[in-house]
């Protein structure tokens, strides 16, 4: 039973996250106060992207696990967003998109793993163009009294026990799901508070928009670009911002389709499985739309690295289905 609908919008999320324990007689409290402790690093980060100066904008002059240079924001996110879960106490270990190895948090008693993306869409900050941060949270499978594991951390998808991103746009946003449906929440900066905006958020079945850098095209898989073909003779428009957080949370409310398949260029897609593709399927699910690889649920995927990558296809259920059957074709 999802009981957000009994919240009424301008809920404050401390309020919501109580009342959805509630639902669970058993709950300890410490998912509660994860999801706090990402709140809480959140607000940081808004800050600083909204600041904008010589000490968040521009590359820092290294290089993360994926060969990508790394921003001063990627690195600030990254630090902000480990702290907190650190300081909360709730996790043990970390997965981190700018970190190789895991980050082990010192908590060794702790129950939760965070898998995350501590800022989403790179090529975007100097630019002023809406950025993310996307987590994936999971429950140890080891015992306490230890750092987490890599078996801890390589789950599938399906473990999660909850998962979500923030969208630093026009506005700040938190969008989660603990697997009783989607809700979101908008920060008040004057306030420094979350409020409950977009309650129990489903994604429309059919969308018109579809989401994919089309300069790759020509070497998609053969289904891929059909679809793309079939996308244009029914005049859908096309909507690419090259922030994937940005783009999901626009098809996510309006109905649409982003694909970032495999290609010559990215021979497993460019995305990564732990820290982008699963915590937006686990999202994409839980409002009704769907997440593949083309054709395989993202979810039922096995991860045997942390940061592998895969081809992603998520959004309206109907658009799915549709690229499945080009795709099988
Ligand atoms: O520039 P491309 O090849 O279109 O890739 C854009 C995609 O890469 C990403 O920037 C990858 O994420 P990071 O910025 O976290 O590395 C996505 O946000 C975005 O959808
Ligand atoms: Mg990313
Ligand atoms: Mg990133």
């Amino acid at each position: 039973m999802n009981d957000a609908l009994a919240l009424p919008v301008g809920t404050t999320l401390d309020r919501f996250i109580m009342r959805k324990q509630e639902d669970f007689p058993f709950a300890s409290g410490e998912l509660s106060q994860l999801l706090r402790d990402i709140a809480l690093a959140a607000k940081i980060v808004s800050r600083e992207i909204s600041r904008a100066d010589q000490d968040t904008v521009g590359t820092i002059g290294t290089q993360n696990v994926q060969g990508e240079d790394q921003q001063k924001l990627d690195v600030i996110a990254n630090i902000r967003f480990i702290r907190a879960l650190r300081n909360g106490g709730e996790v043990c270990t970390i997965v981190s998109e700018e970190d190789e190895d895991l980050i082990h948090t010192g908590n060794a008693n702790a129950k939760y793993i965070v898998a995350m993306d501590p800022l989403d869409g790179s090529s975007n900050i100097d630019v002023n163009i809406p950025v993310g941060t996307i987590f994936g949270i999971y429950r140890r499978l080891t015992d306490g009294g230890q750092d987490g594991t890599l078996e801890d951390c390589l789950q599938k998808g399906t473990q999660q026990v909850a998962a979500g991103y923030i969208l630093y746009g026009a506005s700040t946003m938190l969008v989660y799901t603990t697997g009783c449906g989607v809700n979101g929440f908008t920060y008040e900066p004057s306030l420094g508070e979350f409020f409950l905006s977009h309650p129990d958020i489903k994604i429309p079945d059919k969308g018109r928009q579809y989401s994919c850098n089309e300069a790759n095209v020509s070497n998609f898989p053969l289904g891929i670009q059909n679809y793309l073909a079939f996308c244009r003779e029914q005049k859908y428009s096309s909507r690419y911002i090259g922030s994937l957080v940005a783009d999901f949370h626009r098809n996510l409310l309006k109905g649409g389709i982003y694909f970032y398949p495999a290609s010559d260029k990215n021979k497993t897609g460019k995305l990564r499985l732990l820290y982008e593709c699963n915590p937006l399927a686990f999202i994409a699910e839980q409002a009704g739309g769907q997440a593949t690889d083309g054709i395989e649920r993202i979810l039922d995927k096995t991860p045997v690295a942390l940061h592998e990558r895969c081809p992603l296809v998520i959004g309206s259920s109907e658009m799915i289905e549709k690229v499945r059957k080009y795709m099988t074709l």
